[in-house]
């Protein structure tokens, strides 16, 4: 293995530490408490485990939580109607919808419906449409994308005139990053489902960002010797030797790539946990933004 491994698990305690710190400095200064809350929808294990972690993390952080679960028989009125509540609600700087809700409802409606001076997520229409476009700058970037940027700038001495390949296209991940890679002054490349010759397009990236929801589908020989490689999948695989029954895998085939690639980041311990530290950071914006 010849490759730099990219610590996301040491950036993001990093991350969680200063803003530990800068909350403890606003109550010092007598400013509110960041709030955030959490809405989740339905029984899925992931999420109430991504959730319950949110929590902890702000519990540690010193930012107060709010948790509202409803169950997944839950109507799309009573979803936006906490919404509209939680946006009058001034012990609250953010919120976010966890992903994805139960089949029935509609999470892009839902989502517009988020005050985006609380879109800690990012995920409102019109934080992501500025994203997009020159003028106002997005009051809050997604967080694994930004996550993923930190990374990126932690490990490159510059972003400028690569060539960035992303694969994958979603809301969440693919389309940000691609969008920010832009804004870096990267040269983009996004592939998806339909991209013809996958592994040629993805040997031309100096930065490749593997987003695509399949165990391991990115092989050795896909990967520019020296290229940067960004792993934002989380694959759960059968694995009996494990007291859980699985193990964690990324889209990247870790141990091949790390032989050609100049640097990567695994699975786990990489892009996943930066994901709760830009929430908190973002949480800690939304309080600061409430000051003035
Ligand atoms: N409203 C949102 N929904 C979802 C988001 C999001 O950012 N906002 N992202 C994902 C899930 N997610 C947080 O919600 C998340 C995913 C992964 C991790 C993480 O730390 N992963 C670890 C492994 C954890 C494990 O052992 O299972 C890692 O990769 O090292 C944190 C948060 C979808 N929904």
């Amino acid at each position: 293995m010849s490759a730099q491994i990219i610590d996301g698990k040491a950036i993001s305690t990093r991350i969680h530490t200063e803003v530990t710190q800068q909350v403890a400095a606003r109550k010092a200064a007598g400013k509110s408490t960041p709030g955030l809350a959490t809405i989740l929808v339905g029984d899925d294990p992931a999420s109430h485990t991504y959730v319950n972690s949110k929590h902890r993390a702000c519990e540690e952080a010193g930012i107060n939580s709010f948790g509202f679960t409803l169950g997944a028989d839950t109507s799309q009125e009573r979803l936006e109607g906490l919404i509209r509540e939680l946006n009058q609600d001034e012990r609250v700087h953010g919120i976010l919808v966890q992903s994805p809700l139960p089949k029935g409802l509609d999470e892009q409606h839902a989502l517009s419906m988020l005050s985006i001076e609380k879109d800690v997520d990012g995920f409102h229409p019109v934080n992501i449409g500025r994203l997009a476009q020159k003028g106002p700058e997005p009051l809050f970037v997604s967080c694994t994308p930004a996550g993923v940027m930190v990374l990126l700038n932690e490990t490159l001495s510059s972003i400028e005139g690569k060539h960035a390949v992303v694969l994958g296209r979603s809301n969440i991940v693919g389309m940000p990053v691609a969008l920010l890679l832009v804004r870096a002054n990267a040269t983009v490349t996004i592939c998806h489902s339909r991209t013809q010759d996958l592994p040629a397009m993805a040997r031309q990236a100096d930065i490749l960002v593997a987003a695509i929801g399949r165990a391991e589908m990115v092989r050795g020989d896909w990967i520019k010797p020296g290229a940067t490689v960004i792993d934002v999948g989380i694959n759960h695989v059968e694995d009996s030797s494990r007291k859980k029954g699985y193990r964690l895998v990324g889209d990247v085939a870790f141990e091949e790539a790390s032989e050609v690639a100049g640097a990567i980041t695994p699975v786990p311990g990489g892009v996943g946990p930066m994901t709760i530290a830009m929430l908190l950071r973002n949480t800690l914006k939304a309080a600061e933004m409430s000051d003035s």
